[in-house]
């Protein structure tokens, strides 16, 4: 069976129910784009119409529809692909037939979780970037003021409303008509009322409802079975301020995430509002969620354990409070461990490609070796290695030694890495690589090396090297002089992680 929620969006924007200001107001920043060339932000609560109106718009319009999410990718770059100089003139010289052909309207979801922290120039290259834009761009958000004051600012407002229950009960009726269900007017009316102000949640319930039916009664309308779509910020408040256990464990069930990104959000937030002992509780709860998350992967994706995860990391987070809180929280954007974890699959991907490995050896086997042998960047020229052989870049180098991604100490490492990679191409000799160990003894094996230019030589000296190490750490002391981050790296000798 189709899902309705996709078969039934509206394809023009007149069929656009219940938002009607908002709806005039986005056709008329749109016939006017050329004029502003302003981004508009369309904000309001989960499943009120924000993305069918952007669509629907696109289609009366002519324009292609490009779709971002602003949590995944690196929000500058994206835009910049998109909507920046580049994307002008490719999109200009292909826009021949008349005024509207040829724009991309770029529908970016999500904008309340740009994540500037770790952005390419932060929050003010975004809001710059959205001010220049060359082709329309619709910000779609659910908590309006989790955007930026100054991404606000750059952006024109559009406010969707809760869609009333006179409102949904049309767009149920038109949909059972075109599905030729036969329908009480009552059981459409109590879908609404039920789904108070989320459309999407009543399309979904009207589509249960109707199963196998052709004729849908009151007796058929399950109320109730699902509460309204709750934006994540909603359901941060209910777990972490709010709501008893059960409650936040019901609300958690109503967020349209996986346990594994609610647990990331809810890691990541915690600390703004938990302190002290209930603090401690909370993390203690959360610990448990993500070894009931692991158990998914370790049974080969058996989903039935993320409940456990989910009790763990809403009710138990929720039963660790001390008391309800009020006011407002500033959560800020998408959590910190999603770009650790971007990281991650980068530095892993380079690992999987350059050795042949697969993905999951990669993680689980060699990247937690590389961690060990180069541990806060000890022994240096064994770290530049392997910076040069993977071609890493800060954050990568960072992310694997877990030294601090700003720190002189990484930058020369990267630096270093850069110069041994350009002297490998200049003499496009394998060992190349080696360059920085060319001094260092090699044990057995290490001239083992083939000596066919394809590099494989410097895996055999990172191998060599590396058996060196056990007994050969104490080679890097200029560094720890050099760099004053590296007072805690007294510990880091090889032996210590054999
Ligand atoms: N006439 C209509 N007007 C608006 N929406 C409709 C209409 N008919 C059906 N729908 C359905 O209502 C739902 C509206 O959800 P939509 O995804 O547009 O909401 P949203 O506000 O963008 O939600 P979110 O913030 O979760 O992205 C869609 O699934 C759409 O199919």
């Amino acid at each position: 069976m189709t899902d309705w929620t996709e078969t039934y969006r509206p394809t023009t924007l007149s069929e656009v129910r219940g938002n009607n200001k908002a709806r005039d107001a986005l056709r008329e920043w749109a016939e006017t784009w050329e004029d502003h060339r302003e981004p508009v932000v369309c904000h309001g609560a989960p499943g009120v119409g924000k993305t069918s109106a952007a669509h629907a718009l696109a289609n009366d319009m002519g324009w292609e529809v490009v779709e971002l999410n602003a949590s995944d990718e690196r929000t500058a770059d994206a835009i910049e692909r998109y909507a920046g100089r580049a994307s002008r003139n490719a999109t200009l010289s292909g826009s021949a037939g008349g005024d509207s052909g040829g724009r991309q309207l770029v529908v970016m979801d999500e904008a309340d979780n740009i994540h500037y922290q770790y952005d390419r120039g932060g929050a003010q290259a975004v809001t710059q970037l959205l001010k220049d834009a060359n082709q329309p761009i619709v910000l779609i958000a659910n908590e309006y003021y989790e955007m930026s004051q100054g991404l606000r600012n750059a952006a024109r407002e559009i406010e969707f409303r809760d869609v009333s229950a006179r409102s949904i009960v049309p767009v149920l009726r038109d949909i059972l008509r075109k599905e030729g269900i036969g329908f009480d007017e009552e059981a459409l009316e109590r879908i609404a009322e039920a789904n108070s102000g989320d459309l999407r949640a009543a399309v979904k319930d009207l589509q249960a409802s109707a199963e196998g039916a052709d004729h849908v009664t009151l007796d058929d309308v399950t109320t109730g079975s699902r509460n309204r779509a709750v934006g994540l910020f909603e359901f941060l408040d209910a777990v972490l301020k709010e709501e008893p256990a059960r409650e936040a464990l019901q609300t958690a069930y109503d967020v349209d995430e996986t346990p594994e990104d609610l647990l990331k959000w809810v890691e990541d937030k915690v600390g703004l509002v938990y302190e002290g002992e209930e603090l401690a509780r909370a993390y203690e709860f959360l610990a448990n969620a993500d070894v009931w998350t692991s158990r998914v992967y370790a049974t080969d994706y058996d989903y039935s354990w993320w409940r456990y995860a989910t009790d763990n990391l809403a009710g138990g987070v929720a039963a660790a409070r001390d008391h309800t809180r009020g006011g407002w929280t500033r959560y800020g954007g998408a959590p910190y461990r999603s770009t650790r974890d971007s990281t991650r699959d980068e530095v892993v991907r380079a690992i999987a490609e350059s050795g042949g490995f697969s993905m999951s050896t990669a993680r689980l086997d060699v990247l937690p070796f590389l961690a060990a042998m180069t541990h806060h960047c000890k022994p240096r020229d064994l770290t530049v290695a392997m910076a040069a052989w993977y071609d890493l870049d800060e954050a990568a180098v960072s992310y694997i030694t877990g030294s601090g991604e700003t720190t002189n100490k990484v930058q020369s490492i990267v630096e270093d890495a850069a110069d041994l990679r350009a002297d490998a191409v200049e003499e496009h000799a394998g060992g190349a690589f080696a360059g920085g160990q060319s001094e260092r003894e090699h044990g057995d094996g290490a001239d083992e090396t083939d000596g066919d230019g394809d590099g494989d030589d410097t895996q055999q000296t990172l191998d060599a090297d590396v058996m060196d190490r056990e007994s050969d750490d104490g080679g890097d002391e200029s560094e720890s002089e050099a760099d004053p981050a590296a007072d805690d790296d007294g510990q880091a000798g090889l032996s210590d992680f054999m």
